[in-house]
């Protein structure tokens, strides 16, 4: 990304060994402003642990990072000032309701009681939360209490806000409806970090990706970019019955071409594209053999094939 203003968020070599194993290794990352970024791995990959290096709570073994313009060793106190968290789980008391929580975090935050009952209301229009403001946090549902987990991290008018799986448990509604609350603070320039599980999150919602294996950064950028570079074409044939299916399969197969497994539709046989001019090769290949598909439809790749291919493949691949 061509960006002139200084990251929000610059990490250098940073890593967290537990014992003799090491989580993170030596990670490096930049995060401009406004930008949001998403963490993606596998489970165990070092998504929560770099979360939890970035915002002070765990002290990294090795490397430095810059949140928000301050140093996360010897500035703590500063990153935790400008930076708001919500970690996975909700830490809301569940017997406070969502105005007592705002205006204590706004205590919490020096804010004077009027400054703090003022931030407060602003929130709750915000998040669309009046109705629901003065209810024990323990009796609303999951998406209600992430609005109020976010309306509180965002009290102090944070300049980085991390996110660690913030959708994790919602239903679709809630979940749109937290990607809009977090696209509305970036355009109003605050950095969001967020790790997710989920594909059509990142893709959605993320300026950039980075994919996490095993805790090393394995690729950085944007999902149209790690698309193209990285996820292969699907070809889709699909033919008049089984048997003609079945012998383009084998014929696919003995060709060494990367069928998938999954039938699109009955006797359709789908491959992976792996160059540019495949289809026209396979086609070629498959006609001289007398075999010849009813239709044919090429797909872009999906976020989830980059994943999978980069996440589970052994050698990995790497981009920008
Ligand atoms: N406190 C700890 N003590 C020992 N090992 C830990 C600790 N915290 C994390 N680990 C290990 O570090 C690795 C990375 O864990 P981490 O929780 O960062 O992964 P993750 O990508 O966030 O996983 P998930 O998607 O399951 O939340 C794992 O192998 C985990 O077992």
């Amino acid at each position: 990304m061509d960006n002139v203003t200084a990251p929000s968020l610059r990490a250098v070599g940073l890593r967290r060994d537990f014992g003799e194993r090491t989580a993170v290794h030596g990670l490096d990352l930049e995060v401009h402003p406004g930008e949001v970024y998403g963490l993606l791995g596998p489970n165990g990959s070092g998504k929560s642990t770099t979360v939890r290096m970035l915002t002070t709570m765990l002290r990294p073994s090795g490397g430095t990072a810059e949140v928000a313009g301050a140093d996360i060793i010897r500035d703590p106190g500063t990153v935790r000032r400008r930076t708001g968290v919500v970690l996975q789980g909700s830490a809301l008391d569940p017997r406070m309701s969502a105005r007592e929580l705002l205006r204590l975090q706004g205590r919490l935050q020096f804010l004077t009681a009027r400054q703090a009952r003022a931030r407060c209301a602003e929130l709750l229009a915000a998040f669309d939360a009046e109705e629901f403001a003065d209810t024990p946090s323990g009796r609303l549902s999951g998406g209600q209490r992430r609005r109020v987990d976010l309306a509180v991290a965002l009290v102090q008018r944070p300049d980085v806000l991390f996110l660690d799986e913030p959708t994790t448990g919602l239903d679709p509604a809630s979940r749109r409806g937290l990607w809009d609350q977090i696209r509305a603070l970036s355009a109003t320039g605050v950095t969001v970090l967020l790790t997710t599980q989920y594909l059509d999150e990142a893709d959605r919602l993320c300026d950039r990706i980075g994919i996490l294996r095993a805790g090393r950064l394995i690729a950085s950028a944007a999902p149209q970019a790690l698309k193209a570079e990285i996820g292969d074409r699907i070809l889709t044939l699909r033919f008049h019955d089984a048997s003609a299916a079945d012998r383009a399969r084998e014929l696919l197969a003995a060709r060494g071409e990367q069928l998938r497994t999954a039938e699109a539709a009955p006797h359709a046989v789908s491959i992976r594209l792996t160059g540019p001019g495949a289809d026209g090769q396979t086609l070629l290949a498959l006609a001289s053999a007398g075999l010849h598909a009813d239709s044919l439809t090429v797909d872009e790749p999906s976020l989830e094939d980059v994943f999978l291919r980069l996440a589970f493949t052994p050698e990995g691949v790497h981009t920008a």
